[in-house]
């Protein structure tokens, strides 16, 4: 497959929100992760974190919906702004930032003995929110997270019956369910075979003119295949990690301004 496997959607004339992270830092204890990131991940569009291993790209993916927070030790300072309000504000509840920025995880995690059905609907009650036609939006779900047409006859199978790249694809259905403005996807296609991967990055193509999508991948391939925008991150030995260069797709693999990136994104390290 190359880039250009995928027909990519325009971004994006809707009132979807973007993210806009402004001069972002962690820490784990007082090891300094990142150091001062500020990216634009623009609404109705994926933007593409990519780097080599431990240059932070997954701890900047969970700042963007307060789950670093919940690690022990953890801290940061910055801001987050979805829709020009920082999600860090007082005035924001974590549970209710993490229903509007959902979050997909490398290994697909279905309830395992919970219906397919009410696997997508799950998240909508651990929210509490109530649905009147609960057939009709697990079908559209299905549907967009291009799953419906392999289990319409068996929704009351249970989750973890599916192959790995469905189980992936229930899991963005279950996310789609509580309508988040922006879905964050820690490298989603690493535990699935090509096939199962294909199927996903095709989905994540479908939706991501009707949500915002932040990815993280190692897969270079995969990043020019669904990104509109991508960010190269790196860490410095025993320093902690920021962005080297940031920009659309297209420009990054093909004209970077950086010569590491350069050297990244053409595999010459990493
Ligand atoms: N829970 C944690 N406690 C302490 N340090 C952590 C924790 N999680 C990550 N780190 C450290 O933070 C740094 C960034 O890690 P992170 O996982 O964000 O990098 P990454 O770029 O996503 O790596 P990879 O591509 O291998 O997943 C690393 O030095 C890592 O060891």
């Amino acid at each position: 497959m190359t880039e250009t496997a995928y027909p990519k959607t325009q971004p994006l004339e809707s009132p979807l929100y973007g993210l806009e992270a402004r001069r972002v830092s962690a820490w784990f204890g007082k090891h300094k992760v990142l150091e001062r990131v500020t990216l634009d991940m623009p609404p109705g569009s994926v933007t593409a974190l990519i780097g080599p291993s431990g240059c932070g790209k997954s701890t900047f993916l969970r700042i963007l919906n307060r789950m670093h927070e919940m690690i022990p030790g953890a801290q940061l300072s910055g801001e987050v702004l979805l829709a020009g309000q920082d999600i860090y504000h007082a005035s924001q509840r974590p549970q209710h930032v993490r229903s509007r920025i959902g979050m997909v995880f490398q290994k697909p995690n279905p309830f395992p003995t919970m219906s397919i059905y009410d696997n997508v609907l799950s998240g909508l009650r651990l929210a509490g929110i109530k649905v009147r036609d609960k057939d009709s939006l697990v079908e559209s779900c299905l549907r967009r997270a291009g799953l419906w047409d392999e289990v319409r006859s068996r929704l009351s199978t249970p989750g973890g019956a599916l192959s790995g790249g469905q189980q992936q694809r229930l899991c963005i259905a279950r996310s789609l369910a509580v309508s988040p403005d922006v879905l964050l996807m820690d490298e989603p296609c690493s535990a699935l075979d090509p096939t199962s991967t294909r199927r996903v990055e095709e989905t994540i193509a479908e939706i991501s003119s009707q949500v915002t999508i932040v990815i993280v991948t190692h897969n270079m391939q995969q990043a020019q295949r669904v990104s509109h925008y991508c960010a190269f991150f790196l860490a410095g030995a025993g320093e902690p990690g920021g962005i080297v260069e940031s920009g659309t797709t297209e420009q990054l693999f093909g004209d970077p301004h950086d010569p590491r990136t350069a050297d990244y994104v053409h595999g010459r390290f990493g």
